[in-house]
């Protein structure tokens, strides 16, 4: 294949570039403690200083795969597919959100909502960030809100985020895993003074799990 057809593949959504893929059981938001396979698509520009997975960050570092091989193995091992990143929607995710949902398999993506939102989503986690705002449709269509508490500035960012969501969207408010002593505090006391808001921990590596 020359370049330029690569090129073209992944433009179409028909090649993702692959990082990573495993079965795990989700750490955050509404869904934590379901069994779920997770697919980890390689390339972000957004740029978050505290980012858990930084080596995502150069789509050239991650194999272009065949998205219909990606969706066979998917099916081996879960009817729930979290997909993620790096930024999913950095890449058209209409292919391979059609192929899972042509097999019966529920769809539910991670993402910062910075770029256009393309695919078939029965769950959209959308986690704002400061540097890369979220696009218009994705506030309309998100089914959680997930802030990321760093620092006390991120009360006021996450709640000018929560007044763009549409009115079913539920709000979480996770630490920043490196402060996370310093943050859970303020959060807790946050949320038992503004209880429309709730807590997520990022469980999954307090079980020592993927
Ligand atoms: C690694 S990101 C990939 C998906 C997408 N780029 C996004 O940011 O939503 C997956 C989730 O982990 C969160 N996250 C990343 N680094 C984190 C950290 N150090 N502490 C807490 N949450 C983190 C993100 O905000 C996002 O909700
Ligand atoms: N277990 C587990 N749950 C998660 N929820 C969101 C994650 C992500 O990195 O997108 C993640 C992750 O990396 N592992
Ligand atoms: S948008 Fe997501 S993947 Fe990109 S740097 Fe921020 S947390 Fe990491
Ligand atoms: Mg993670």
């Amino acid at each position: 294949m020359t370049r330029s057809e690569r090129q073209e593949l992944l433009d179409k959504g028909l090649l993702l570039p692959l990082m990573e893929e495993f079965y795990t059981i989700q750490g955050e938001g509404y869904h934590k403690g379901t069994a779920a396979y997770f697919i980890r698509i390689g390339g972000c520009d957004v740029g978050c200083h505290w980012c858990d997975v930084k080596e995502s960050w150069l789509a050239e570092l991650h194999p272009p795969t065949e998205t219909d091989k990606i969706v066979a193995n998917a099916e081996k091992y879960s009817k729930t597919i979290v997909v993620t990143g790096g930024e999913p929607l950095m890449w058209d995710m209409t292919q391979l959100t059609n192929q899972l949902k042509a097999r019966g398999m529920q769809t539910h993506i991670e993402t910062s909502g910075a770029y256009k939102l393309t695919g078939t989503w029965d769950w959209i986690c959308l986690s704002p960030k400061k540097l890369k705002l979220p696009t218009e449709e994705v506030f309309k269509k998100a089914h959680e809100l997930k802030c990321i508490i760093f620092n006390k500035d991120d009360f006021r960012f996450a709640e000018e985020q929560a007044a763009q969501v549409n009115k079913d969207c539920i709000l979480y408010l996770q630490p920043e895993w490196s402060k996370r002593e310093k943050m859970v505090p303020e959060i807790v006391d946050y949320v038992m003074a503004n209880p429309k808001w709730k807590v997520s921990l990022q469980t999954h590596k307090y079980l020592n799990i993927p």
